[in-house]
């Protein structure tokens, strides 16, 4: 078996997110990727140029989008002879795209590839109700006006009514944020330090568009310039006052502020070997050196929904011969500001590290002003599929910027999973 191959992350591309039923309102996942992937592709002079696969996916779809990214590089500025799939892993699905990608460059099995992510919550799909399919098939098979007459006298007033995707866990009925409020009160985390992380995440995203960090990693879209949930004018005051909107009664410490909004958008990343990248007049920014998932048991077992990269972090710096203090960024989505610490917390807590890690001693602390430091989900919101790529792009240029160092990457998904993934330079 010959050496992996280095994985160079090359460039990132997405368009600015939206929040729900505005800018994006009529912009469908495919509108939103071809976006994304046509910036891309303008930003590294491949218009016409095919690369190995592009991997990319979205949570939630329509029936219709069967072959999306297939479809999206058909109709995109890149060679129609292009591979490409989809692929889904909740909100984990952008950065496992990169990974897989990642992995295919190493193998040797392709040169370059791009990985990427959208979602929309304005055009999420909606369903029918089993009672009604049926009816609609039979309508379907019903040769006679009389007949199709007698098929539609079932439909009852309740069957058009059609089902919309909730944010929720299909074993447990609980939203997200339901169970984010339960981790919460577990890890005793605080309203007061939730609003601070959100505040945080404000002003640093802020930071980053005003010292031009954002120009090479966006491009505008249907008049959009910036991510539309950032609010550089918030402040601890006006989070504090915000109502509760997930937990119960006096402990309930999740607001709309502290919590990622519903959101549309798009992202995408190139990643190649470094002679493809110098054959094409690139360079690399980073490289993608480890990866890891994990799932936790959250249905019987005793740990939170979102906890699963407590687990996989970990077992990622074992196999890398790394602490968790060895790192100059930590880049952890922040699905809810309560998830980002409850994690932090679980790092630090000796009795977690001892009986659920199997640690001799805690993880320990990471470094607050190395987290985010260019903002993250908080303020820039989180189409699901497509913070992974936002996230890859962003650190990637960040570690170019600082002309070197090493960044690790923590993503909670539904289904109780985690995928994380360290990039270096
Ligand atoms: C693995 C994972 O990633 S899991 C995560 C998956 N994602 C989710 O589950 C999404 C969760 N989010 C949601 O469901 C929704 O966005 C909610 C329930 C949190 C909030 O929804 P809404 O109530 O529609 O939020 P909305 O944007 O209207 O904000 C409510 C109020 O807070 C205010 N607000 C929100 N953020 C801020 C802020 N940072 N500073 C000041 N005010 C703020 C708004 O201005 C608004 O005020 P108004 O009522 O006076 O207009």
């Amino acid at each position: 078996m010959t050496e992996p191959r280095k994985v160079a992350v090359v460039a990132g591309n997405r368009i600015p997110f939206a929040r729900q039923d505005k800018t994006y309102r009529h912009a469908s996942n495919s509108d939103m990727l071809t976006a994304a992937l046509n910036g891309l592709v303008d930003r590294t002079g491949l218009g016409g140029q095919e690369v190995g696969e592009v991997v990319a996916g979205a949570v939630l779809k329509h029936a219709r989008d069967w072959n999306m990214v297939r479809e999206v590089v058909l109709g995109s500025k890149l060679a129609p002879t292009t591979p490409a799939y989809d692929i889904q892993q909740a909100c984990g699905t952008g950065l496992e795209a990169a990974i897989l990608v990642g992995n295919k460059i190493a193998l040797g099995q392709i040169d370059a590839g791009i990985a990427g992510g959208v979602d929309t919550a304005s055009d999420a799909p909606l369903s029918v109700n089993d009672h009604l399919r049926n009816i609609l098939l039979d309508l379907n098979r019903a040769k006679t006006y009389p007949d199709r007459l007698k098929v539609l006298a079932r439909v009852r007033p309740k069957d058009v009514v059609p089902e919309i995707p909730r944010n929720a866990e299909p074993r447990t009925r609980k939203s997200m944020g339901e169970h984010a409020a339960l981790t919460a009160l577990e890890w005793g985390i605080t309203r007061e330090a939730q609003d601070e992380l959100a505040y945080r995440s404000h002003m640093n995203l802020a930071a980053a568009y005003d010292r031009g960090f954002q120009q090479d990693l966006i491009t505008p879209y249907l008049g959009l310039e910036k991510d539309q949930n950032l609010r550089p004018d918030t402040t601890l005051e006006k989070l504090a006052k915000l109502k509760p909107v997930f937990g119960q009664g006096e402990t309930a410490t999740m607001t709309a502020g502290n919590s990622t909004p519903l959101t549309d958008g798009a992202s995408t990343v190139l990643l190649s070997t470094d002679e493809w990248a110098e054959q094409h007049g690139l360079r690399p920014l980073a490289y993608l050196t480890h990866s890891q998932t994990a799932a936790v048991d959250y249905v019987k077992g005793a740990e939170g929904l979102l906890m699963a990269p407590a687990y996989a972090v970990p077992r990622m710096l074992q196999r890398a011969g790394l602490t968790l203090q060895d790192f100059d960024y930590y880049e952890i989505h922040e699905a809810f500001a309560s998830q980002v610490l409850a994690t932090l917390k679980a790092w630090e807590d000796p009795i977690f590290c001892k009986e659920r890690l199997g640690l001799d001693a805690p993880l320990g602390e990471v470094d607050r002003d190395k987290l985010n430091v260019n903002g993250s989900s908080l303020a820039a919101g989180h189409p699901f599929a497509a913070t992974g790529g936002r996230i890859v792009a962003a650190l990637a240029k960040q570690l170019d910027e600082n002309g070197g160092g090493r960044g690790l990457i923590s993503i909670c998904a539904a289904g109780g999973q985690g995928v994380v993934a360290i990039l270096e330079k």
